[in-house]
């Protein structure tokens, strides 16, 4: 099928060579770039099946300005949950489009392992089940593709586990330990699946690739941004350090603020992601935040 990629950082690149090896795939993003397939952004929407691998933080500027409406379907790329608002993706992209024109990616995929065609199952999670179908068949076949219908659980899944991801970073930054990192993890799936069923989401979702599989992935690997940025803070460094010496996104931090404005709003026990937004935005000495957990 006709395909355009939208958003040409590292996942959107990984998506482009994922989904064109059974499809039809254009990639676009706001700045041109020397790749293959690259077409303006005015071509690329007029495709019906678009992916859009946009930052959260960005998406509602972007559709403001970018998105013009041909009827597409919209498969979702990021993970994060808008801080501004608390907005989570769906309602976001809810106000451009309907619910039964969009589809969210999850699960364990490292863009530079996808981008080296290695094995990986991820999930598209829609309340339209056809269109879910429709984006997981066209998946390539390093990829196994599963469907569901828990939109709120992949979105939160996908968000929070990236906050817990930095705390993973943290712990292994302080040399904790193995045991001091399963037992965050694990302390840290308690909380995003109880931050999720706030909001409607399933449990099962919580335990599936979208939710422990991801978190086990991005908690414990240093190929994940969100972990390094938990390296760096456990190393003393700064946050403007840290994210310059990043220069890619970090998804965790902005969605680390907009947990703690729902939390607050919504009265939510959230400790791990207490502490990263505390050691994120009010420079909280580590090793305080892991004295404060232990209580
Ligand atoms: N890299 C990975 O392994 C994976 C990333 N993701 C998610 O995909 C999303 C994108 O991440 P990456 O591509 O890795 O980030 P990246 O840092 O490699 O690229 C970010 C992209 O966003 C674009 N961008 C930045 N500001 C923008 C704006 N104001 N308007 C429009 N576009 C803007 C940039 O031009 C760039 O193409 C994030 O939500 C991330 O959590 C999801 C799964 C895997
Ligand atoms: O979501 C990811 C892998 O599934 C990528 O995680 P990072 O953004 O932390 O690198």
């Amino acid at each position: 099928m006709k395909m355009a990629i939208i958003g040409a950082g590292k996942w959107g690149q990984a998506l482009y060579h994922a989904y064109s090896q059974k499809n039809d795939v254009v990639i676009s993003s706001r700045h041109s770039k020397a790749i293959e397939n690259f077409v303006p952004m005015s071509e690329a929407l007029k495709c019906e099946y678009l992916v859009i691998a946009i930052p959260a933080q960005f998406v509602r500027g972007w559709m403001e300005e970018n998105f013009v409406d041909h009827g597409q379907k919209i498969l979702v790329a990021a993970k994060g949950i808008e801080t501004s608002t608390g907005a989570f993706l769906n309602d976001v992209y809810g106000d451009f489009v309907s619910a039964d024109r969009l589809a969210f990616i999850s699960g364990p995929s490292f863009a530079a392992e996808v981008q080296k065609s290695l094995p990986t199952a991820l999930i598209i999670s829609s309340t339209n089940h056809e269109l879910a179908q429709t984006y997981a068949d066209a998946l390539p076949k390093f990829i196994k593709g599963y469907v569901s219908s828990d939109v709120v659980g992949a979105e939160v899944s996908g968000a929070y586990k990236n906050v817990i991801a930095i705390a993973g970073g943290v712990c292994d930054g302080l040399g904790l330990g193995n045991n001091a990192r399963a037992a965050l993890i694990s302390r840290g799936l308690v909380e995003m699946t109880r931050f999720g069923e706030a909001f409607g989401a399933k449990t099962e979702t919580f335990l599936s690739l979208g939710g422990a599989g991801d978190l086990f992935l991005t908690a414990s690997s240093t190929l994940s941004r969100n972990y390094r940025v938990g390296l760096g803070l456990a190393k003393g460094k700064d946050m403007d350090e840290i994210l310059s010496e990043l220069g890619e996104v970090a998804e965790g931090v902005p969605t680390a603020k907009a947990l703690h404005k729902i939390a607050k709003e919504k009265e939510i026990y959230l400790p791990i992601a207490a502490e990263v937004y505390a050691m994120i935005e009010e420079g909280k000495d580590p090793l305080e935040s892991v004295k404060d957990l232990l209580d």
